[in-house]
Parts: structure tokens; sequence; C-alpha cells
């Protein structure tokens, strides 16, 4: 299909449900039966959103300024679904929307639903890990997690019990080497700016919530310490319905091949949204997105190197004018 080189083509539309797409090294990330069966009693959260539109304030009397524009999509109990563009294209700002915590000066319009209702979310339902870290320096690593355990379990769960979940969560994220090593902070050194990453995950997992939101999980990670943290949160997922939406920067291709959809946005409106492999087919014959529209992921290119390559126009010394066809369906 030849197209003109100053369209880029815009929106695909959402294919139907289809069997997840196994991880590297045999982390299938597919709900397991148990899940699906539990399901029936708490489907979990799925969340929807239609044509949402968030805008800040103009300063000095000026117009509002338009961040967000016309951003539809889903997200399913047991899945990941990655958000993903350029920087400033407005990722952490539609996490922010979705998760209800846009600041004052910032509206939004458009439908948010949660298990097709327009409900504010339960407390204790979700959980959101931030791109800025906060914690407390002079703690432990395990100082750190248990305290929260202590704080965030019910009071019914046993001192002991919380005890060793909090060990087990530090555990699965790979910070057993630095338990009882301290947090740090600007003044005083302590764990690398990884761990810390990996440490507010754990917090913000031990309660193991219905809905989890990440802002750049893997920022600051190496890519084996960014493959394990993810492939953890999948299986995760996977195992307890838990529905997973992060914005990710810039993932490996192990690491891509763990999300189920993808959201992929350029200046504040939807490239592609629908399952991760329906974008990264490259066969010629493929109805898939980034082929069908003349933009074929090269074969060994990471795919997230290739979308973000190919929309993002920043640093094009050409300005090119990019055409928004917006053909949902
Ligand atoms: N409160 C605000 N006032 C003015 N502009 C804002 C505000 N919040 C966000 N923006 C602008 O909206 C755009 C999107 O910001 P956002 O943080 O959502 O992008 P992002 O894709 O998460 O970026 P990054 O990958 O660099 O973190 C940016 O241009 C940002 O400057």
């Amino acid at each position: 299909m030849v197209i003109p080189p100053s369209t880029l083509p815009l929106w695909a539309p959402t294919p139907s449900p289809s069997p997840a797409p196994a991880g590297f090294d045999g982390v299938v990330v597919e709900p397991s039966p148990a899940v699906r069966a539990g399901m029936e009693d708490d489907p979990g959260v799925f969340l929807t959103w239609e044509d949402v539109c968030v805008t800040v304030d103009g300063s000095y009397g000026r117009e509002p300024v338009s961040i967000l524009s016309g951003i539809s999509g889903h997200a399913a109990p047991g899945e990941v679904l990655a958000i993903m563009g350029p920087s400033g294209c407005g990722k952490t700002t539609l996490l922010d929307a979705l998760a209800g915590r846009l600041g004052p000066g910032i509206n939004e319009a458009g439908e948010i639903l949660i298990n097709g209702r327009r409900e504010k979310l339960a407390f204790g339902t979700s959980a959101y890990v931030t791109q800025e870290i906060m914690l407390m320096s002079t703690l432990s690593v395990r100082e750190a997690v248990y305290y929260s355990a202590q704080l965030q379990l019910p009071e019914t769960v046993p001192a002991a019990k919380k005890r060793a979940h909090a060990e087990r969560v530090i555990r699965e994220m790979g910070l057993s080497d630095a338990m009882d090593t301290r947090i740090g902070g600007r003044i005083t050194k302590g764990i690398s700016g990884g761990q810390r990453k990996r440490l507010t995950i754990c917090i913000e997992m031990l309660t193991r919530p219905r809905l989890l939101f990440l802002d750049e999980p893997t920022s600051g990670l190496d890519s084996a310490a960014s493959y394990h943290v993810m492939s953890h949160i999948a299986r995760i997922a996977a195992r307890e319905g838990m529905t997973v939406v992060a914005a990710v920067h810039q993932p490996s291709g192990d690491v891509f091949e763990l999300f189920h959809s993808l959201c992929l946005l350029a200046y504040g409106r939807t490239v592609f949204f629908g399952e991760a492999a329906h974008a990264t087919e490259v066969s010629i014959s493929s109805p898939f997105f980034f082929t069908q529209t003349g933009f074929p992921c090269p074969n060994l290119r990471n795919p997230s190197d290739h979308f973000l390559r190919t929309i993002n126009k920043d640093f094009d010394e050409v300005p090119l004018f990019i055409i928004f066809i917006s053909c949902c369906e």
C-alpha cells in the first residue's frame, strides 16, 4: 500500500479478543483457569474509556491547551496494557485521567467506566506507581516494605504473616541482596535508582490491587531487571486477574512481548490501540497496522524503537504534517 509521506494514519480498529501472547522464557501471560473460575465471583476491573479529552487552563488568560484529544480504549483483568509514545505525548496525563488523579487546573471530558459503570474506584482497589519515588531515606528495604505491610494489610492478618508476605514480595522483585541496605537519599548513599524503583513497585503491590497503574516502571532499570520486573507483574496479573495499565518509554523486545495490548500516542492523539501483536506483524500480506499503513517493523528491529522513530517528529528538520485520521471501527 502506498501512502503519502506526509500521512501518518492514526487509530486502528480494536481487534476482537484473541489468545494472549506467551511471554519470553515460557512466561505465559494468560489468565489461569483458577483466575477464570474466580472471575465469576470477582470479575476484576474492566476499565474502558471513550473520547477522553484533557485540557489545561491557559496561563495569563490564554485559551486552554489541549493535552489529550479523543482517546478511547480498554484494559481487562489479567492483562497488561502498555501506553507508549514519545516524551511529552501525554502518557502520564492519560494514566492520571484513568486513575482519577488529574490535578487542579486540568479539565477532563469523555467517559471512563469501571466495569461498565460510571463510578469511583473503591478504596484499596487500585494502586499507582508514580515516576517520582518517595521513600523514607533512613529505613532499610526490609523495614520500608514491612512497615507498609503493617499499615496496608488488614488488621486480621497476623504480624508474622505480614512479615512473611513482605519478605516474599521483596524477593519477587529481586531485592533479596538489598534487604538490609538503607534506602538513602540525596545526601546519604543507599540503594541504587533501579532498586528504588523496584522497591516502590513492591510497596504498591503488597495489597495485590485489582487495578495497577505504573508510570515508567522500567526507567532506570537495565534490560534484565526490566524484563524481570515486567514479567513478574504480568505473571501476577495473569494469576490473580489484576488489570495493569503501564506507561512505558522504550521497552526491549522481550518486555514488549509481555504486553497484551498497546496504546500508542503521539501529540495527545491515538496512533494505535489494539493487541500489541497486531502492531508488530511484519508479513507483507498482513492486515496488521504498521505493515498495512506502509511502515512495517523491519526484521530484527525492536518494535518500540520502530514505533517511536516512526511517530516522533520532534526532531525532523522539515516538519511533517501529521494527518490524524480517526476512523475508529
Ligand atoms: N499541568 C500542566 N500544565 C501545563 N502543561 C502540562 C501539564 N501537565 C502536562 N502538561 C503538558 O502535557 C504534555 C503531556 O505531558 P505528560 O507528562 O503526560 O507526557 P508524557 O508522555 O508522560 O511525557 P514523558 O514520557 O516525558 O514523561 C506535555 O507537553 C506537558 O508539558
